[in-house]
């Protein structure tokens, strides 16, 4: 059984598309990413999903639960983090934290002032004199404090420093080895596939693609820039190298193949400078899986 699952799952804001026939399943223990730029239709299918939003048609189950029905019972075993978070100010982290422990069953405070204590976070402080990030973290401790079965994140490092985003997908790890399954969005494929299992992108309110990271790994795609100061540059062409720009002293390509094949040709370009980066989201889809489609993500 898989622990979330969408039936066609489809909002309408009236005539306005939210997202359309959302199709796919997230097993037990998974971590997925859920990616694709502003607009596309990420926070409507987590709100759909959650029952903050009424599907206009289609399901979906978390549990095997149909999540619309059974919502009330369902949040209690779900951590979600909205993509805004908005609190009652205020109380300080800490009486906030106390307040929330009071709605579980089981001690949930010693491990909320843990995952505090991990985000750097100060439970003394008043939750209104926090910044964006802080109450970002402040929202990541009232998800997982409770321990839940199932994570549902919406941008959930947006706002975090990269420090402090390595340490949050840390606390991800450890609780996937607890054996609980997370379902988080975001806008950059490359923060994601340092940590998921599977990517779902969504595109304008359709899945565009879904695909595991061991097979996006096998492809990792590099965005290389050769710089010149005089001459202009001529690099042989390589199957998987598709060339992007090109000017009387730079020229740039995304290549998705062996990197020593790579190397072996460049041997001979007489280049001054080189810069190997991970490409966006939108490059790499819009030549790779999407080749048709000249709109990109
Ligand atoms: N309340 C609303 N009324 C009308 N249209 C809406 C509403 N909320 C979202 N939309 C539209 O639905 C589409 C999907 O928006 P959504 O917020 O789900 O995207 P997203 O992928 O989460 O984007 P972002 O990364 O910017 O948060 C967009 O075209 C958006 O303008």
């Amino acid at each position: 059984m898989s622990i979330l699952s969408f039936h066609e799952l489809t909002k309408m804001y009236g005539k306005a598309r939210g997202m359309e026939n959302i199709t796919f399943s997230v097993e037990k223990g998974e971590i997925v990413g859920f990616i694709g730029p502003n607009g596309a239709g990420k926070s409507t299918t987590i709100r759909t999903l959650l029952n903050f939003l009424h599907a206009t048609s289609g399901k979906a189950e978390i549990f095997g639960l149909d999540s619309a029905q059974h919502h009330v019972e369902l949040k209690k075993r779900i951590g979600y983090l909205p993509s805004e978070v908005h609190f009652y100010e205020d109380l300080t982290v800490k009486e906030m934290l106390k307040f929330s422990a009071g709605f579980y069953s089981h001690d949930s405070l010693t491990h909320a002032l843990t995952l505090a204590d991990r985000l750097k976070l100060d439970t003394t402080r008043k939750v209104e004199d926090l910044s964006f990030g802080n109450k970002k973290k402040v929202g990541i401790v009232l998800a997982m404090m409770h321990e839940p079965e199932l994570l549902v994140l919406d941008e959930p490092t947006s706002g975090l420093d990269p420090l402090m985003q390595s340490t949050f997908f840390e606390l991800l790890k450890e609780a996937r080895d607890k054996g609980t399954t997370i379902f988080f969005s975001s806008h950059y494929l490359n923060e994601v596939q340092k940590l998921c299992n599977r990517v779902v992108i969504i595109k304008e309110g359709k899945i565009a693609a879904i695909e595991s990271m061991d097979n996006m790994r096998k492809d990792t795609v590099k965005k290389v820039t050769l710089h010149s100061h005089e001459k202009e540059l001529h690099v042989q062409s390589l199957p998987g190298m598709i060339e992007q720009h090109k000017s009387d002293t730079s020229m740039s390509f995304l290549y998705k193949g062996n990197v020593k094949d790579l190397m072996l040709s460049l041997h001979e370009v007489e280049f001054d400078d080189i810069t190997v980066e991970d490409p966006s989201l939108e490059e790499v889809f819009m030549h790779y899986y999407k080749e048709d489609d000249s709109n990109g993500l």
